[in-house]
Order: C-alpha cells, then structure tokens, then sequence
C-alpha cells in the first residue's frame, strides 16, 4: 500500500491534470491512496472570497467565486467528454453550498467561515481529478474525506481525532482498496462531529497523506512536486541552492519548524512513527530519483537556509519589573494556546520578552490587546527571520551579516536572525 500526495501546483491546469494521469498509469503501484490538493492558487484565490464575505462585501464575494467556478468548469471541460455531465452536476452541488453561505450574513467567527468556503478548494479538483481517471480507465473512487477524518472545530487550524478517524480510516478506506480501487482523496480538509468542514493549516495536504500512510500501515509517502529535490534552500529565494539526496525525519521536521516550505511540519511524526519513509519526486520528471527522508543520519549536509518574510515582531515588557520568567510565563504560553498563535521565535530578557510571529493580524490583535493587561506591548511589523542550520562563517557572511539585526539566537548548529 502506497499513499501519493499531489500538490497544487501538480494539477494546475488540465495539461497538468493529464500529466499526472500519465504518472499513475505507470507506477505500477497495487493499492494506492491518492492525496490531492486545490489546483493551483485556488486556495488564494478562495480565501479572498471569505474575506470579502466577513468584510460584507456580498457582491464582491460573489464575483470573486464565480471567477473560481469557471476556471474549475473550463479544465473539466477540457479533460472530460464521456464524465463531463456527471462532474459537472457533482461540481455545481459544491458552488451551490458555498454560494448559499455566501448570501447570508456573517454571525459566527471569520475563522468559521473561512474553512467552510476555503475547504471547497480540495473538493472541487478531487472531483475533477477522479473523474477523469476514471474515464482514462485508472479505475478509482472518490471518497469525501470529511467522512473519514474528524477534528475538533478549532477552525483553520483544527485537530485530529486519531481514534475516530482510524475507525473510518478502517471502515471507509481499506474496503475500497480490497475491492482493487485507487482511493482518490482530499487532502488538508476534515470535519467536527457537527458536519462542519474544517481545515488543518496551509499547506495542510501534506500532514493528510502523512495520516492515511501512518493510519493504513503504508509502505511509503510519495509527495509529488514541482522541484527535482529537496534542496537546501527555497530555490525561488536562492536560486544557487544545491539538491539534497536524501534526509532524516529529525532533519526535516527541523527544517519544517524553521520555516521551510516544502514538507508541512505535521507531516513528519505520522511517518516517523511507523518508520515509513517519504519520498520527494518531481512530477515534471517522474523518473528523476528526488529526495528520500527515513530514519538514518544526514551526512554532510550542507547550510540547510530557511527565510520566512513578512514576521511581527512583539515586545512584551513587564511594567512593573517582576521577572518575566518567573510569573509570566505560564500565562503566556496560556495564551498561545488560547489565540492558536505559535511563535515563529522566542527571546527571553529579564523583565521583558521578545516574540515574533507570522502576520496574522487577527489573532495578533486578540493576543496583544489579552496581553496589555499585564505588559507594555510593542509590534514591529515587516521583518524577516533568517535561519541557517549547520552554518559556516561563508553561509554567515553572505544571509545574515549585512542585515540589520533586531534578534539574533545562536548554537553550535543553528544560527537565527530576526532583520529587517
Ligand atoms: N528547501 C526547499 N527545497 C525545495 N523546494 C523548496 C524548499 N523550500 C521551499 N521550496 C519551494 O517549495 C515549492 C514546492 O512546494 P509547494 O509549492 O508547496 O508545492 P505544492 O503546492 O505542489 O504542494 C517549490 O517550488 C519551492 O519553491
Ligand atoms: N490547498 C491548501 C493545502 C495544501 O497543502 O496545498 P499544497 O499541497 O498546494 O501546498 C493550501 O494551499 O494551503
């Protein structure tokens, strides 16, 4: 049993689609689970629909949709003859939920809102994708996967139910593939025990197949993407980065925490923890070897660059000298719980703390104004964090020395710098 996970940008249009198609027909796989993501940038694209929606601004909201369903309609057509009206009729049902939503007025959190119209991204090219394997005879069934997967409702960034959810995992999945079918399937979505949809964080998909691999005992995790490894830094942000052969989980999830965006850092566990390894492979090239992660030591790695843009820095002083650590800190981490906020760094003085974090605005606002009440709070918005594992003084001089530093962190193996 095998799990591959495809991304966005691996069925962006039908051309892409057909190409995946491609790919499966020669995998030669026997029992395989079929993770997929929104196509393309339709998770962007969906987003600002909900915005729009929580901001009132039905018409806009609307319109922004309607651009979503014709594009999703046109690469149907493209692709489909025999199972175009089947799909389609499947496809209306899902702009029909959305649309609806989209006509009353907000009453609940924006969070809420957001995973009900952002969720039908998956939904929507899932459908296509399977549809039209099937009429290219890659015989397979397409499962909702909010019938399998059960989180809590702390929406956008909800939890899974592991008991639950292996339950359905048994009931639902393994039948399919002993009947000989491929399972074609979301990823990043679920739902609460209300029926609601949710979502597990950006990027999410890949912490999906990671779950249907750890859940169904697979033999492996394919991820299927755009670059023929992983490297060691974004190429689109340093474009002289150099392929890495091959990695171990504590490598990854290290990186995946830093920032790095190419393994979502859900991901790792599930697999670690049953030791099945994950390969990289670029789907523009699908004989290329890529990149393998498994449970043995990364040798002679070289700097591993991780850059996250556009962080928030937030000083919290306390006003009336008590030390931080001694007092604080508890309510502190209290509160990122509470406001689901993770700190990106954390940088501890005696009376004051420093933090930074990615800029969500609204769960910044909800956590500074909970935090005036015991501190003096400053943000400072527009600032990168630049992490370099295993560093050398080349690597230094040419990512953090000539910036302009707020925070810097250093160890043996990691250096971080918080700059403008
Ligand atoms: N260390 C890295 N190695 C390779 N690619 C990386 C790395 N960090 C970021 N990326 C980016 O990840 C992209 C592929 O991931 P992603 O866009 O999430 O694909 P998909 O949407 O198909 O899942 C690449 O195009 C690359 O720019
Ligand atoms: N579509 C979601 C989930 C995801 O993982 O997408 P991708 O596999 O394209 O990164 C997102 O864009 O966040």
């Amino acid at each position: 049993m095998q799990v591959y996970k495809f991304g966005g940008a691996s069925v962006s249009s039908a051309e892409r689609v057909s190409n995946v198609a491609d790919i499966l027909e020669q995998c030669g796989e026997e029992e395989l689970v079929i993770v997929i993501s929104a196509m393309g940038k339709t998770t962007n694209a969906l987003e600002k629909v909900a915005e729009s929606f929580f901001a009132g601004k039905k018409d806009t909201a609307l319109q922004l949709f309607e651009e979503i369903k014709q594009q999703h309609i046109t690469i149907a057509k493209y692709l489909l003859v025999t199972h175009y009206l089947a799909c389609e009729v499947r496809l209306k049902d899902f702009f029909t939920e959305v649309e609806w939503m989209l006509h009353d007025q907000p009453v609940r959190e924006y969070d809420y809102y957001y995973d009900q119209v952002v969720s039908v991204g998956e939904l929507l090219s899932t459908c296509i994708v399977s549809f039209y394997l099937n009429e290219r005879g890659i015989v397979n069934e397409w499962i909702d996967v909010r019938d399998v997967f059960r989180t809590d409702d702390n929406f956008r960034d909800a939890n899974i139910d592991w008991e639950y959810t292996q339950r359905k995992m048994n009931e639902n999945i393994l039948p399919v593939l002993k009947n000989k079918k491929w399972v074609v399937t979301q990823g990043f979505i679920g739902a609460t025990d209300e029926n609601e949809s949710t979502t597990l964080g950006r990027e999410g998909s890949d912490y999906s197949a990671a779950i249907f691999a750890n859940m169904l005992n697979a033999k492996g995790l394919t991820i299927w993407k755009d670059v023929k490894n992983v490297m060691n830094a974004d190429p689109k942000e340093i474009p002289d980065a150099v392929p890495i052969e091959s990695l171990s989980y504590n490598e990854v999830i290290e990186m995946a925490y830093y920032g790095a965006q190419v393994i979502h850092p859900k991901t790792i566990k599930p697999l670690q923890n049953k030791n099945i390894p994950l390969y990289v492979k670029c789907f523009l090239d699908a004989e290329l070897p890529g990149t393998t992660i498994h449970d043995q030591i990364s040798k002679n790695l070289p700097p591993i660059i991780v850059i996250k843009h556009n962080q928030v820095m937030m000083e919290l002083k306390t006003r009336d000298f008590s030390f931080v650590g001694d007092t604080h800190a508890y309510q502190i981490y209290q509160w990122f719980n509470e406001h689901s906020l993770r700190p990106t760094l954390t940088q501890n003085g005696a009376i004051s703390l420093t933090l930074a974090f990615d800029n969500w605005k609204d769960k910044i606002a909800r956590f500074s104004s909970a935090a005036a009440e015991l501190f003096d709070v400053h943000l400072t918005p527009g600032l990168t964090l630049t992490t370099i594992r295993h560093y050398d003084n080349e690597s230094l001089k040419k990512y953090i020395m000539d910036k302009e530093i707020l925070v810097r962190q250093q160890t043996l193996k990691n250096i971080r710098a918080l700059h403008r």
